[in-house]
């Protein structure tokens, strides 16, 4: 959100071009703050080839029911129908805190290439009354449900989400593959051992994250340890010094963190 639309679309395109026939499916997110942003991201997202598209509410004026976040997202499902489209459920960040079995109960009627949803909050009572909604369009009959708090991701998966969509999965997919894993063996030990790990890393990145502005600072200085370099932070975060820079690397390595990609 830190782009600009057009900086977001060459991301789209960049990663339809690299990721096409290596991905299975590449999802383009296209909330922004309004619903002409959000549509002008849609007709691009169509144009370059997306698999389907996800959007978060509006941010500025944000819906304040079920129906309006419903007619807003029926706006954008609509322009693209062809795509199958994931409601992107943020609360932390959107302020939008609306019940989300009611609000996916009536989508699931109204909206019909509604194909699952982002869920990052952390009730997972919410998340359970998701699951039970009936989708008879879906060759499974259930929505897709992709969990983002990726501190709580065992106790998600073990209650049946599907799968995740984390900021942290970008360095640590090994820590998180080695998890499902083990879900799927019933090994709960081994798995929570996983879990644990995720735990301590986010917890060095809450406390430099709210010194740098906001987690996705500290995000952002975490990936080049183990890939690409995604450059600096945007105001209204602000950069890490050196000083901070080293002590940070040395609480993530303390941590065991670069055995644990192994
Ligand atoms: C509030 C927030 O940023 N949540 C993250 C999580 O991956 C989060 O960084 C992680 O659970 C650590 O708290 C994702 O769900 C969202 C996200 O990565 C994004 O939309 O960029």
């Amino acid at each position: 959100m830190s782009l600009t639309l057009e900086e977001r679309k060459q991301v789209v395109e960049k990663w339809i071009e690299v990721g096409k026939n290596r991905l299975k499916t590449i999802v383009v997110h296209v909330g922004a703050l309004n619903l002409p942003d959000s549509l002008e991201l849609v007709h691009h997202a169509v144009g370059a080839g997306a698999d389907a598209i996800a959007t978060v509410p509006s941010l500025f004026f944000k819906p304040t029911s079920i129906d309006s976040l419903l007619e807003y997202c029926k706006t954008i499902a609509a322009a693209a129908p062809e795509l199958p489209f994931y409601y992107y459920h943020l609360p932390s960040v959107t302020g939008v805190e609306l019940n989300m079995e009611d609000f996916m109960g009536a989508a699931v009627r109204e909206i019909p290439s509604l194909v699952g949803i982002k869920f990052s909050s952390k009730d997972l009572v919410d998340m359970i009354g998701i699951l039970n909604i009936p989708a008879p369009h879906r060759a499974d009959g259930k929505l897709n449900v992709m969990f983002g708090c990726d501190e709580q991701l065992m106790a998600a998966m073990t209650l049946g989400a599907d799968g995740s969509v984390g900021s942290t999965c970008n360095f640590m997919a090994a820590v998180y593959l080695r998890m499902f894993r083990h879900i799927n063996d019933l090994n709960l030990v081994e798995a929570r051992k996983e879990q644990h790990k995720s735990q301590k890393v986010c917890r060095i990145i809450y406390r430099y994250g709210s010194l740098w502005g906001n987690n996705v600072a500290a995000l952002k200085y975490l990936m080049p340890m183990v890939g690409p370099n995604l450059g600096p932070p945007r105001p209204p975060m602000r950069k890490a010094t050196p000083a901070e820079f080293n002590q940070f690397k040395s609480e993530i390595s303390d941590l065991g963190f670069f055995d644990w990609l192994k």
